[in-house]
């Protein structure tokens, strides 16, 4: 195993004998906090929709009808960025609550905005590290579905680690999800779009919807991001698969 910190200081040990930092390494997150001025209108949007539709990171259990105001299933979303797909599908959705996880912020005041343009009651945002909110807020079973859209590639083989979709992460989501719900994902990646399908086929909970990679389903928008790349010949792969 690496080294896990690079101080050169020397942690006092635990009570068991090792050192606090090998017991208990850093956690390895799939984002870095990336610069990224937030305009007036994104800013506007805080002011106007946060305090409606901003839920605030906690490490104790979320009411999800409290915070959505009913009972709806409810799809998770990991890494909305600027939230088109997002406010896409829950304009057509109205009858499903999406919480969506995001940690950039210009991204989630970009969702506050479309909210407020689109009038979408149905989405609760908390700007946080997704893994950490399933871990800490999200209990076993509670959800119908999780959207994981273009997490970051990861190119680099040293960076592959940070890679979203990876057998701990799935074995979390699967846990969470109720019976017959789904994972989706997509992806331009094409190592990454493998990755995803040997991952997900491995997690015994979860059964593939197809064969291999599946249609692009209806509900998920060709973003701007996305037909630009397909104009230039790239690949687009998604993955569906439902636990049983
Ligand atoms: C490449 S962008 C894709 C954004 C969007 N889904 C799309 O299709 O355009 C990936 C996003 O995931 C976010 N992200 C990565 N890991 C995350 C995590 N653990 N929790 C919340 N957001 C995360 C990043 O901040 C980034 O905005």
């Amino acid at each position: 195993m690496g080294r896990v910190t690079d101080t050169g200081n020397s942690p006092a040990p635990s009570p068991s004998g090792a050192p606090d930092h090998i017991q208990h390494p850093r956690a390895i997150r799939s984002f870095v906090r990336r610069a990224g001025r937030t305009t007036i209108g994104q800013a506007k949007a805080f002011e106007q929709w946060g305090p409606r539709f901003l839920l605030p990171y906690s490490a104790t259990p979320l009411d999800l009808a409290q915070a959505f105001g009913r009972e709806a299933p409810t799809i998770l979303e990991i890494g909305f960025g600027m939230g088109e797909a997002t406010a896409h599908i829950a304009g057509l959705m109205p009858e499903k609550n999406f919480l969506c996880c995001e940690v950039h912020e210009p991204g989630v005041g970009a969702l506050l905005k479309r909210i407020g343009e689109h009038e979408l009651a149905n989405i609760r945002i908390v700007q946080h590290d997704a893994v950490e909110v399933l871990d800490h807020m999200l209990a076993p079973d509670c959800l119908a579905g999780v959207h994981v859209f273009f997490p970051d590639p990861w190119h680099k083989l040293r960076h592959n680690k940070r890679r979203l979709i990876q057998p701990p992460l799935v074995a979390k989501l699967a846990a969470h999800l109720q019976r017959g719900g789904y994972i989706h994902c997509a992806t331009d990646w094409e190592p990454y779009a493998q990755q995803m399908l040997e991952v997900l086929s491995a997690e015994p909970a979860l059964q593939n919807t197809t064969q291999g990679f599946a249609a692009r389903p209806d509900y998920r928008p060709l973003t701007k991001f996305e037909n630009r790349g397909l104009k230039l010949g790239h690949g687009v792969w998604d993955v569906v698969f439902r636990k049983s």
